[in-house]
């Protein structure tokens, strides 16, 4: 929630390429909602509506939900105060957002981390694998914690699936040991030094034992469950670890997934749900994608109904009007033609923007960018279309005055001409006998047949005839005779003093 408070364009500055005229800002008298929807409209909503289901996914059963509502509700009341012109209430709710959205990220820290981590693809080379799980020790595990809870003896066991536990398992001692009915009953027999926390299965071993998960706080937990309970519950909201626990008060073995607590009656239904639930992805049934797309109907219909409304919001928010200058830009003129005039060289254009997202008119750097690869010779009229502005999307052009332009080209040709070396003052006494040549004392130009068929000769950079000495060369710049017309020689051209007697001959 970070938009900027309504903006207004800047009065004249000068200096400024594109400046708002006069009268910069006409606002528009009530609401003006775009009257067709883009495929890039369509594509934004449907970006969001993911983006925010996957986020309400995420942290669904966290802590983190309840503030990320009450942020929610902020939002709304902001845009609301906005869109009624209650400017205070909405800087201060603007101001209270930022503070939130900083107080979130250091107090969840851990589920942003997590969250991230879900988000990454590349956890997808890196994450542990699964696949190694090995299933005939389900059968085993099973058994055990049935064992256990017949004697009463409590216990939580975590199966590692795709994603890092590393963040959310505390304090515990590493094992990495093979997975035995011995060994898991030794764990948590009563009194031994490890029996208190969760043990973590991962690739096939007993990873770590001892260890402390987060406690989940969902208010709709029955009262007769306790800590241990929570914390395999707390995981299981937070990563996608499936828990097993075993209650040492009732007895009873329990499997928390995905936020959700199962009692289970049976060592066959425990066998079963982990073997579906751990079995390599692709031994499993996959999700259709229409079962996909049906799933969770109602979370997914609230969330698209609240993009669809934030983005009513802001994109019909009253839309700016403003007439800029901006500068006429002529380009792809064909190879045969020079362009002598054009006029006039700025228009005035009237750009209208629908979104509070988008940048002021006059912090734009727009220009007419006109083709001119159509023309022909001689005189023409170029009408200026909206296409030729470059505006960024929720921008559109209005109107643009004068809506053409007048062109005046010319055919282009070439010739070579003689080089005139422009001497300023006298030879110095003594070198009467010499005069000034330049090499080479021709040169080739090119520019509108008008201008190319009058020129008789091309200058050379003035020079003080006075200063010349016998024997020395001087390199001079040639001097374009017109604007239109392009010297073809890079180079400059060498002067020298040559006797007239040798010119003659
Ligand atoms: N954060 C935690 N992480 C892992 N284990 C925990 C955590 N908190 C408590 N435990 C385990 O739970 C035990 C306490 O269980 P408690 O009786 O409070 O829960 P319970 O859900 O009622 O379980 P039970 O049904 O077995 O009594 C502790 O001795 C410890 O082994």
């Amino acid at each position: 929630m970070r938009p900027g408070l309504p903006c207004r364009i800047a009065p004249h500055r000068s200096g400024r390429r594109n400046r708002p005229s006069t009268n910069p800002v006409e606002k528009q008298k009530g609401i003006d909602v775009p009257s067709f929807l883009r495929i890039q409209d369509i594509a934004d909503i449907l970006i969001m509506t993911l983006l925010l289901y996957q986020l309400y996914s995420w942290f669904r059963r966290t802590r983190a939900m309840q503030v990320l509502l009450g942020l929610g509700v902020v939002t709304v009341i902001y845009f609301v105060t906005r869109f009624l012109g209650l400017y205070m209430t909405s800087w201060v709710l603007q101001e209270l957002g930022t503070v939130l959205i900083v107080l979130i990220i250091v107090v969840f820290q851990a589920e942003i981390r997590q969250a991230l981590y879900r988000f990454s693809l590349m956890r997808h080379f890196f994450g542990s694998r699964q696949e190694t799980q090995q299933l005939s020790r389900f059968q085993e595990i099973v058994d055990t914690l049935f064992s256990l809870a017949k004697k009463r003896t409590g216990a939580i066991v975590v199966f590692q699936r795709s994603e890092s536990l590393v963040d959310q398992m505390l304090n515990g001692v590493s094992l990495n040991c093979e997975i035995t009915p011995q060994i898991l009953e030794a764990i948590f027999y009563d009194g031994a030094p490890l029996h208190d926390g969760a043990a973590l299965i991962r690739e096939g071993k007993i990873a770590l034992a001892s260890c402390h998960l987060p406690l989940s706080q969902n208010p709709e937990l029955p009262q007769f469950y306790g800590t241990r309970h929570r914390a395999a519950l707390g995981l299981s909201e937070r990563t996608d670890a499936v828990v097993a626990v075993v209650s040492e008060e009732r007895g009873e073995v329990s499997l928390a997934v995905g936020g959700e607590l199962h009692r289970l009656s049976s060592a066959g239904e425990l066998v079963a749900l982990l073997e579906e639930l751990i079995l390599p992805e692709k031994e499993k049934p996959r999700e259709s994608l229409r079962q996909r797309f049906f799933s969770n109907l109602l979370p997914k219909t609230a969330v698209l109904l609240i993009v669809i409304a934030f983005w009513a919001l802001i994109t019909s928010r009253q839309g700016a009007i403003a007439t800029v200058t901006a500068p006429v830009r002529l380009h792809g003129i064909p190879q045969g033609l020079v362009l002598l005039r054009s006029s006039p060289e700025e228009v005035e254009v009237q750009v209208k923007s629908f979104s509070s997202l988008t940048p002021t008119p006059a912090k734009l750097d727009i220009a007419a960018d006109i083709d001119l690869s159509e023309v022909r010779e001689g005189a023409a009229i170029v009408r200026i279309r909206n296409s030729d502005f470059k505006l960024p999307s929720g921008m559109v052009v209005g109107s643009v005055n004068p809506s053409s332009i007048r062109i005046v080209t010319e055919k282009k040709v070439r010739k070579t001409v003689p080089v005139r070396v422009a001497l300023r003052g006298r030879l110095p006494r003594g070198l009467g006998a010499y005069r000034v040549v330049a090499s080479p004392d021709t040169v080739e130009v090119e520019g509108p047949s008008g201008q190319i068929s009058k020129l008789e000769a091309v200058a050379t950079e003035e020079v003080d005839a006075s200063k010349l000495v016998k024997g020395k060369e001087y390199q001079k710049n040639l001097l374009p005779p017109y604007k239109n017309v392009t010297i073809l020689r890079d180079e400059p051209l060498v002067l020298k003093l040559v006797s007239r007697r040798a010119v003659h001959q």
